[in-house]
């Protein structure tokens, strides 16, 4: 498996389909480092096209989900050659920024689930991840921070986006405005995790069997739903339908439906080949 400086992927056992990309940065508390960028979006398509993967689960070591933008970065980002006049230096940074855009929606891209793990802080850039995953847990101590406000900055990595459609347009505000630390118990109340565990160990395990579960259904229909449901946010009603009826016109036709049925039929579990 390739080795990142800021990453690390962990195939749970040799038969599990379910893939462990940790955050692994713990000295700066997972903070997101312009390599961080470059790698995560290495890691996802990797892990898109690796056949043996069905299911991501995305924590962080250490103690800390992710401490945001890492402040050397931020630092950097405004860099330019000094014969750059204002416009190719601005640019020059709105390229940079969709860089850094591009790779957290490298988790939206990649087809498989990605389930984040958040325990400990989840501030700034780390709630941009968090909002681009597809099931989000954590534990009772996580808390969560849109921090950007608090340092000048209007959130640019999706954040302001994806948060309105998952807690609320009004809660999304509140947040945002205030850059206000919530807790995981929050998180819960807002939708934006969907369970709360009592400690990392209870959520490693919850989530792992979450992973399994999903990793053993059709990957046709598992990669269809995540496609389809993320394409219809961004659509209206009739948009959305037409959409499902042209791709499941290409997909109902696939071995999975006629053995899922024959499986139902005899009372076992179906199997299905990778995709
Ligand atoms: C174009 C712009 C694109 C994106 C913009 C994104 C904006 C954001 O992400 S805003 C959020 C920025 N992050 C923060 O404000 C959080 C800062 N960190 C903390 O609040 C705390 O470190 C903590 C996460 C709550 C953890 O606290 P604790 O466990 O007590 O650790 P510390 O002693 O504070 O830190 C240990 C070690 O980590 C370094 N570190 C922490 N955060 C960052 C960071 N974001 N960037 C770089 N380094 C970080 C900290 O400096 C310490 O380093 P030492 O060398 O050990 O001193």
């Amino acid at each position: 498996m390739q080795q990142y400086r800021t990453l690390q992927i962990l195939q749970k056992s040799p038969n599990s389909r379910v893939f462990h990309l940790y955050l692994n940065r713990p000295h700066h508390r997972n903070a997101l480092s312009r390599d961080f960028f470059t790698e995560f979006s290495a890691a996802l398509s990797s892990l898109d096209q690796n056949t043996d993967a069905a299911v991501i689960v995305l924590s962080g070591t250490g103690d800390h989900f992710c401490s945001g933008i890492d402040f050397k970065a931020l630092n950097s980002i405004t860099d330019h050659p000094p014969s750059f006049d204002r416009a190719r230096a601005n640019e020059k940074l709105r390229r940079e920024i969709k860089v850094l855009q591009d790779a957290i929606t490298a988790i939206e891209r990649c087809r498989k689930p990605v389930i984040a793990c958040v325990h400990g802080g989840c501030i700034g850039g780390g709630v941009d991840i968090v909002t681009a995953c597809d099931i989000r847990y954590c534990t009772q101590d996580a808390f969560f921070s849109v921090k950007e406000v608090d340092l000048g900055i209007t959130a640019d990595l999706g954040t302001l986006q994806r948060l309105p459609g998952i807690v609320g347009y009004g809660n999304a505000m509140e947040l945002a405005l205030t850059g206000r630390r919530f807790s995981g118990q929050e998180a819960k109340e807002l939708g934006l995790v969907s369970r709360v565990f009592a400690s990392k160990e209870s959520l490693d395990e919850g989530a792992r069997l979450v992973a399994e579960e999903i990793a053993a259904k059709s990957p046709l229909a598992v990669t269809g739903t995540k496609a389809v449901l993320l394409r219809s946010r961004d659509m209206n009603l009739e948009q959305g339908l037409d959409y499902i009826a042209t791709w499941n016109s290409a997909m109902l036709v696939s071995d999975d439906l006629t053995e899922a049925i024959k499986a139902q039929i005899q009372k076992r579990n179906p199997t299905f080949s990778k995709l």
